[in-house]
């Protein structure tokens, strides 16, 4: 495929999303050409008045047809009010629907996408660029089919009236719709620098403000203001140029169609002089004469939004033609559905897509069921990549993870997620209710059942403190806030409630108080009684409780074996870590 024809698919699936239903669209088409339609039919209504009046008619006459007119605004306007109405719930329905697909796939890419694309730059794809397109498709059939109809539909008009000043009227459409697109490529680029420049200034006060801390304990505040000078200055600039630019195609718009409504007046008059026309016709040419304006200036409006709509298009087929690069298994295999379960990462190597430089080398390790692993070593020597490999959140490039003798890579994803969890230390806390938080949003189970498995974790006395016991809102600006020990003790409820075969465990390197300590290495003991564990630890007192013990050094495993094998062994490299963190063997 050309990168051309690649580009028209792309935006053709996503403008799919949007499309209406046929009856749907069928109704907005009559509204459309309704909307338009009306406006047109009032200017022979007041010729047909001014003729009449000129002709002596009675008053009564005129008087039904100026309520003839005021039905026409009325109807004219409710059309349009109508079409708006519909055109904006077609285009919200569309983005809700493209939203969903987005937020879908993008959930469903992996770990390698999302570790290169920030939160922030999901939720603009997701939400702001899917809205810019949503709201240019509404002003796209008010603003654009709308006034090209009523454009054509003057022109057209005018030439059945007066063919010379329909000729005049086409010549000077096309003048000014030419003109205006070129003063607009103008405004674009001044628009655009100082819209950057904006950027630029809110970027570094943001940055700023974040590192308030920092700034003030290293005295470097008169720097940050000085670049805060030089950011608003470049800003104030920008908008100064633009904004010259802007009044200056206003003035220069504003004095176009004056002169052309000038002319078209004086042709009017010109041609009512010589008895061609009658006043009603000249008076009906100069209405319509200055309807063309309101849907040009719309027009040339709606061509800077088109450029920002069709980069929200680009962006979104681009997330949406992003592919898994964890390839889906061709003929899925379960893991055993209850126990523990077994693993064995068989030379294993493991390079991060996005860098591909090789992070782990050569890892063996087997955990038989029920087992537990202790991955220790120093920072950035590869625990966290061998977790994620056992998570499949990535592939290794060599070798094989199995997990109850399958290999992952032709496991069933949904009982990979069953099977397996994580009880991490950065735990999440979503803005929602305890329950949700608990079941990471599926469906709850007994209320006795959550309220026991809170109990268990050592969080009774926190759940019965409460204001709304199990409704209570957490997280967010209005939830209860929750400490981090709390948090730790909540992801060890939600490992208890997912009921895992294997338990893939970072210990929480950050301090808490003895208590809570105490609680959560009594919830590390039971979570791992019947289960297979591998527990990446940061204190080696916590390894106490485990079966076998790997000691990894720039990806590879300088050490393994079983726990009680090398603490007795002086000449292990874990002893002597043990010797030297004061550690009791
Ligand atoms: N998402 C990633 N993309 C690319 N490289 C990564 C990524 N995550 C980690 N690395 C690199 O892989 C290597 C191993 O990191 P890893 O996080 O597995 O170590 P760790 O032993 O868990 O460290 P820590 O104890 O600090 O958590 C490091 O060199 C790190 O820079």
């Amino acid at each position: 495929m050309t990168p051309t024809t690649d580009r028209v698919t792309t935006r053709r699936s996503v403008l799919r999303h949007l499309r209406p239903g046929r009856r749907s669209a069928l109704a907005l088409a009559v509204s459309v050409v309704a909307a338009t339609a009306l406006p047109l039919l009032a200017p022979p209504i007041t010729a047909r008045f001014v003729d009449d009046a000129i002709a002596g008619a009675g008053t009564r006459h005129l008087v039904l047809i100026a309520f003839g007119y005021l039905a026409l605004a009325v109807a004219g306007q409710a059309a349009r009010m109508f079409t708006g109405w519909l055109a904006s719930r077609l285009a919200w329905d569309g983005t809700n629907r493209l939203r969903e697909t987005l937020a879908e796939h993008a959930l469903g890419l992996d770990m390698a996408y999302h570790g290169r694309h920030t939160p922030g730059e999901m939720i603009e794809r997701v939400d702001g660029d899917v809205v810019a397109v949503a709201e240019f498709v509404v002003a796209f059939l008010l603003d654009v089919v709308a006034g090209v109809l009523l454009l054509a539909g003057v022109i057209v008009i005018v030439f059945t009236v007066d063919p010379r000043i329909g000729g005049f009227l086409l010549v000077y459409c096309l003048l000014i719709g030419f003109g205006m697109a070129r003063a607009q490529r103008l405004a674009v680029p001044s628009a655009a620098r100082g819209r950057a420049a904006g950027a630029a200034l809110f970027g570094d006060l943001e940055e700023r403000l974040a590192g308030m801390e920092d700034i003030r304990a290293n005295g470097a505040g008169e720097h940050a203001v000085h670049r805060l000078y030089q950011a608003s200055s470049a800003w104030y600039r920008a908008n100064l140029r633009s904004g010259w630019i802007g009044v200056g195609l206003l003035a220069g718009t504003w004095v176009a169609f004056a002169a052309g409504t000038a002319i078209a007046l004086g042709l009017a008059a010109w041609a009512q002089r010589s008895g061609a026309i009658t006043v009603g016709t000249a008076v009906l040419l100069f209405q319509y004469t200055l309807m063309v304006r309101a849907p040009f200036e719309r027009l040339i409006d709606q061509l800077r939004q088109y450029q920002a709509a069709l980069a929200g298009v680009t962006r979104i087929g681009g997330l949406l033609a992003e592919r898994r690069t964890l390839p889906a298994p061709v003929g899925p295999r379960p893991l055993p559905d209850t126990g523990p379960l077994e693993l064995s990462l068989d030379d294993v190597g493991f390079a991060y897509p996005d860098d591909g430089e090789q992070v782990l080398s050569h890892v063996t390790i087997s955990l038989a069921p029920g087992e537990t692993l202790g991955l220790v070593g120093r920072t950035g020597s590869g625990k966290t990549s061998i977790a994620r490999l056992v998570l499949r959140l990535y592939d290794p490039t060599e070798g094989a993870v199995r997990i109850g003798g399958v290999d992952l890579r032709d496991a069933d994803p949904v009982s990979v997620r069953r099977r397996i969890c994580a009880v991490t230390q950065d735990v999440q806390i979503f803005a929602a209710g305890v329950r949700d938080n608990l079941t990471l949003f599926r469906p709850p189970p007994d209320d006795r059942l959550l309220r026991a498995v809170l109990m268990d974790v050592g969080l009774g006395d926190w759940l019965a403190a409460l204001p709304d016991g199990l409704d209570t809102v957490l997280g967010g600006v209005s939830g209860s806030g929750v400490s981090a020990g709390e948090a730790q003790l909540l992801a060890f409820a939600r490992a208890f409630l997912a009921d895992p075969g294997l338990v893939v465990m970072d210990e929480a390197s950050s301090r808490l108080d003895p208590a809570t300590e105490r609680r959560i290495e009594q919830s590390v003991d039971r979570l791992l009684a019947d289960r297979t564990g591998v527990l990446i630890a940061h204190q080696l007192s916590s390894l106490s409780r485990v079966d076998k013990i790997a000691v990894i050094d720039g990806g590879r495993v300088v050490e393994y074996g079983r726990r009680e094998d090398l603490v007795t062994d002086p000449g292990s490299r874990f002893a002597r870590m043990l010797d030297m963190a004061g550690v009791s063997r």
